[in-house]
């Protein structure tokens, strides 16, 4: 209703994946005397007092009751929770209020974290006790990329006389014009890097891995990157978004001898170490299947061990008859599959490499006739293989 006014309580912190970390609702009409909210010590026991806005008193009050006898009778008294008794806490003076009007499901990231007893979410402190993040700790020489980095490594790959002659690169897109091409002459457009490597792989590397995803297993694949909305915010995708089926080359796919050449051939291009990288991430497309709009930058992961996602190789190990393609919608640019050839393109930015560049939004387009197979292998800022050893990834 638009003649309704609205006003707006924003979580502080983060953003969510849910996009704006923010609720409307009613606010008394302007000359009303109401006072809009009493400051109260409700919940003063569960962390940091909460303010009980008068416009939902019963609604707080339960809320803070609820949290309190889940605190009281779960919490206090399951050894599960013994670690993070101390440590779970409303942390914000809105948590209450925020819970009453849904946040902690419409926004979860920040709400299970910052208001874990009204949002009964104490386990994820687990967590964080389990994988700390201590950014003072982090040594230079762990952090793949620092600004700058990443224009180094794409002009490498694109001069480099060996990478030349193995991989033919070819440059689709790249942020400024090389020395001595102008807009007339140049090849490809401007924009993020995009590059392209064909006879990456050879045939036997493109069969076995093929091979090894069937002998893993294809699944449905599942909700895990952002998705760009709109209003250019993200959320989680629905599985509608995305049809194909995926495996992880895990072990023993991880340990085949030719999956290990791969990774090599890998390495001597990006010069990132596999350390920093996912298990490849084998896809199968069957006609019709299809990938919608995405980004592969993680936002939550800024804040874990792993960093976030900084580079994506992926990997056509078919040929596909028709359709297929990689789509980057934003920069009106397609890659077509082509069994061994792989496409490199950046997630985040020269300068600040731990921000999205949010051009980099793509979409695997329906396949129309034959089977594409593909494999992911995502980059992250730090190790990846420690923290998904402790379950922390
Ligand atoms: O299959 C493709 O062409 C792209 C797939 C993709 O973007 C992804 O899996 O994140
Ligand atoms: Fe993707």
């Amino acid at each position: 209703d638009p003649t309704v006014a609205t006003a707006t309580v924003t979580n502080d912190g983060r953003s969510s994946s849910t996009g704006a970390a923010s609720t409307g609702f009613e606010t008394p009409i302007p000359g009303d005397d109401v006072d809009i909210t009493i400051m109260n010590v409700a919940g003063a026991d569960l962390g940091v007092p909460q303010t009980v806005d008068v416009r939902y008193p019963q609604e707080i009050l339960a809320v803070i009751h609820e949290g309190r006898n889940y605190f009281e009778d779960w919490v206090k008294r399951d050894p599960f929770y013994a670690p993070v008794v101390e440590l779970c806490k409303n942390q914000h003076e809105n948590c209450a209020l925020w819970a009453a009007l849904g946040e902690c499901e419409k926004n979860a990231a920040y709400m299970k974290h910052h208001c874990p007893i009204v949002c009964k979410s104490c386990e994820v402190l687990h967590h964080e006790t389990k994988c700390p993040v201590d950014s003072t700790n982090i040594q230079e020489d762990e952090v793949a990329w620092r600004p700058g980095d990443l224009d180094k490594m794409f002009q490498r790959i694109t001069t480099d006389p060996t990478i030349q002659e193995l991989h033919q690169p070819t440059v689709l897109q790249r942020p400024t014009y090389a020395n001595g091409d102008t807009e007339e002459t140049a090849t490809y457009n401007l924009g993020f890097w995009v590059v392209t490597l064909d006879n990456f792989l050879t045939q036997q590397e493109t069969e076995q891995i093929v091979r090894l995803g069937h002998q893993a297993g294809f699944n449905r694949s599942a909700s895990d990157v952002g998705k760009a909305s709109q209003d250019g915010s993200f959320t989680r995708r629905f599985d509608e978004d995305r049809t194909s089926e995926n495996t992880w080359c895990k072990r023993p796919c991880y340990e085949d001898p030719i999956v290990q050449r791969v990774l090599q051939k890998m390495y001597h291009v990006t010069q990132i170490h596999d350390k920093h990288a996912e298990n490849l991430q084998i896809l199968k497309y069957e006609p019709q299947q299809y990938y919608k709009p995405h980004i592969d930058y993680i936002f939550e992961e800024k804040s874990r061990m792993q960093g976030v996602r900084i580079l994506t190789m992926y990997l056509y190990l078919s040929d596909v008859e028709e359709g297929g393609g990689t789509n980057f919608p934003q920069m009106d640019l397609t890659v077509m599959p082509k069994r061994g050839r792989a496409l490199l393109w950046p997630s985040v930015l020269n300068e600040a490499p731990n921000s999205m560049d949010a051009r980099t939004v793509h979409q695997a387009l329906p396949v129309l006739k034959g089977i594409k197979y593909g494999a992911n292998a995502w980059y992250h800022m730090r190790d990846f293989k420690t923290p998904l050893a402790r379950g922390c990834a």
